[in-house]
C-alpha cells in the first residue's frame, strides 16, 4: 500500500487514570499535550527512523527502534499494510513519563495515529486505534481519553467461552475485547496536578498490588465508582435532586483497591494527598503515580497553592492547572 502522504501531525493529550476509586476502567484527557511530526523519507531504499526530541525525556528517551513511538509506529503500519517505510520523527513533549500522566499511552496513540493517518485518507477511525492501543497497552484507562477525550470508562468483554462475541436481541454483537463510553464532564471542573521530580513507573506500581482483595473493599470501590458521572456533571442527576458537588466528588474518588498498596512506592505523594483530603479537597494518585491529582468543580487554586505551599517551595513540586481536553487525539496531514 503507497502512503496517502508523506507528512503527518500528530496531537496527544495527558491522560489521568483510575481517578481514585475506577481502578484499570476510568480515564480523563487532560488539557496538556505532545506533539509529534512523522515526515517519510523519498528514498524507498532507506527504512531507518531517525529521532528527534524537545521536552521531556529529551535526556533519557532512546533515539532507536526500542522508542515507544517508534515500534508502535512500525507495528501499526504493519497492522495497516504500509510495510516498512523510513521516517523521521520530531517529538515535542510536554508529557513528564513515568508520573502517571498516560505518557505511555501518549506514546502509543501517537504512533497507531500516525499511521493510520499515512494509510487512509479518510477521517481518523478512532475505534481502530483504541482497540489496537489497548491491546498494547494492556489496560484500556489512559489510551481511550487519549484516543476520545473527555471521561472515558472502558471494560473488558469477556464472552463465557472467552473468545467470539455475544449476540444481542435486535442489536450488533458485543465483541470480546476492550470497549468504553465516554460521559459528558461539567464544565467548571477543573485538574490541578502536582507533579513531583521523582519517577515510578506503573510496572513497578503494579508490583505491589495485592493478589485477593477482600470482598468489604471492592463492594466499597463498586459504590464510590458509580457516584463518579455524576459527581463529574451534575447534571446527570435526576431533576429534584440536590448535591454539594464537590462532596460527591470527594466520596467518588475513595479507594481501597490500589492507592493504599502504592502509597509506601510515593510517600511525599501519599502525604500531599492525605493533606489535601483532610481539607475536603478530591485528590488522588494519577494513574499509577507519583502524581498527585485534584479534581474540583470551580476554582481551587489559591487554596491549593496555599495547603501545598510547602511541596511548592521545596524545589521538588510544580503544579498544573488544567482544563479537560474534549477531543482526543488530533492527526493533521500536510
Ligand atoms: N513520549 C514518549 N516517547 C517515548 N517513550 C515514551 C514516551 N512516554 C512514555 N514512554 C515510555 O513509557 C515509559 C513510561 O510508562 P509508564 O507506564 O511507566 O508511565 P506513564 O504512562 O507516564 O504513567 P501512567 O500510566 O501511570 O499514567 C517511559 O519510561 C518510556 O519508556
Ligand atoms: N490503571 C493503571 C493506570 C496506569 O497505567 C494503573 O493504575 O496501574
Amino acid at each position: 500500500m503507497t502512503p496517502v502522504t508523506r507528512k503527518v501531525r500528530v496531537r496527544v493529550p495527558a491522560t489521568s487514570a483510575n481517578l481514585g476509586s475506577g481502578f484499570d476502567t476510568v480515564g480523563l484527557a487532560l488539557d496538556y499535550h505532545d506533539e509529534l511530526e512523522f515526515t517519510l523519507s523519498a528514498d524507498p531504499v532507506n527504512t531507518a527512523a531517525q529521532v528527534m526530541i524537545e521536552g521531556e525525556g529529551a535526556d533519557t528517551l532512546p533515539r532507536d527502534e526500542t522508542h515507544l513511538v517508534v515500534s508502535t509506529f512500525r507495528r501499526a503500519c504493519q497492522t495497516f499494510g504500509l510495510g516498512r517505510v523510513g521516517f523521521i520523527l520530531q517529538a515535542h513533549n510536554n508529557i513528564p513519563q513515568a508520573r502517571g500522566m498516560g505518557s505511555s499511552a501518549e506514546a502509543i496513540v501517537a504512533g497507531i495515529a500516525a499511521a493510520a493517518a499515512f494509510a487512509q485518507d479518510d477521517e481518523l477511525n478512532r475505534d481502530a486505534v483504541f482497540e489496537l492501543a489497548a491491546a498494547i497497552e494492556g489496560h484500556p484507562d489512559n489510551v481511550a481519553p487519549a484516543v476520545y477525550g473527555g471521561l472515558t470508562m472502558s471494560w473488558d468483554m469477556e464472552t463465557p467461552e472467552g473468545v467470539g462475541s455475544v449476540p444481542i436481541p435486535g442489536g450488533e454483537p458485543l465483541h470480546k475485547g476492550f470497549h468504553t463510553i465516554n460521559y459528558r464532564v461539567a464544565d467548571d471542573l477543573t485538574a490541578a496536578v502536582f507533579v513531583p521530580d521523582y519517577e515510578l513507573s506503573t510496572e513497578k506500581a503494579r508490583q505491589a498490588l495485592p493478589g485477593q482483595l477482600a470482598f468489604k473493599d471492592a463492594v466499597h470501590n463498586v459504590s464510590r465508582v458509580s457516584l463518579l458521572p455524576a459527581a463529574m456533571n451534575p447534571a446527570m442527576l435526576a431533576t429534584g435532586q440536590r448535591q454539594d458537588v464537590n462532596a460527591l466528588l470527594f466520596a467518588a474518588t475513595q479507594d481501597r483497591l490500589h492507592q493504599p498498596y502504592r502509597a509506601p512506592l510515593m510517600e511525599p505523594s501519599w502525604t500531599l494527598i492525605e493533606k489535601l483530603r483532610s481539607h475536603g479537597f478530591a485528590s488522588m494518585v494519577s494513574g499509577a503515580g507519583p502524581c498527585v491529582l485534584v479534581l474540583h468543580h470551580g476554582d481551587a487554586r489559591e487554596q491549593l497553592g496555599q495547603l501545598a505551599s510547602e511541596e511548592l517551595a521545596s524545589g521538588h513540586w510544580r503544579v498544573l492547572h488544567l482544563g479537560v481536553d474534549t477531543k482526543g487525539v488530533q492527526v493533521e496531514r500536510a
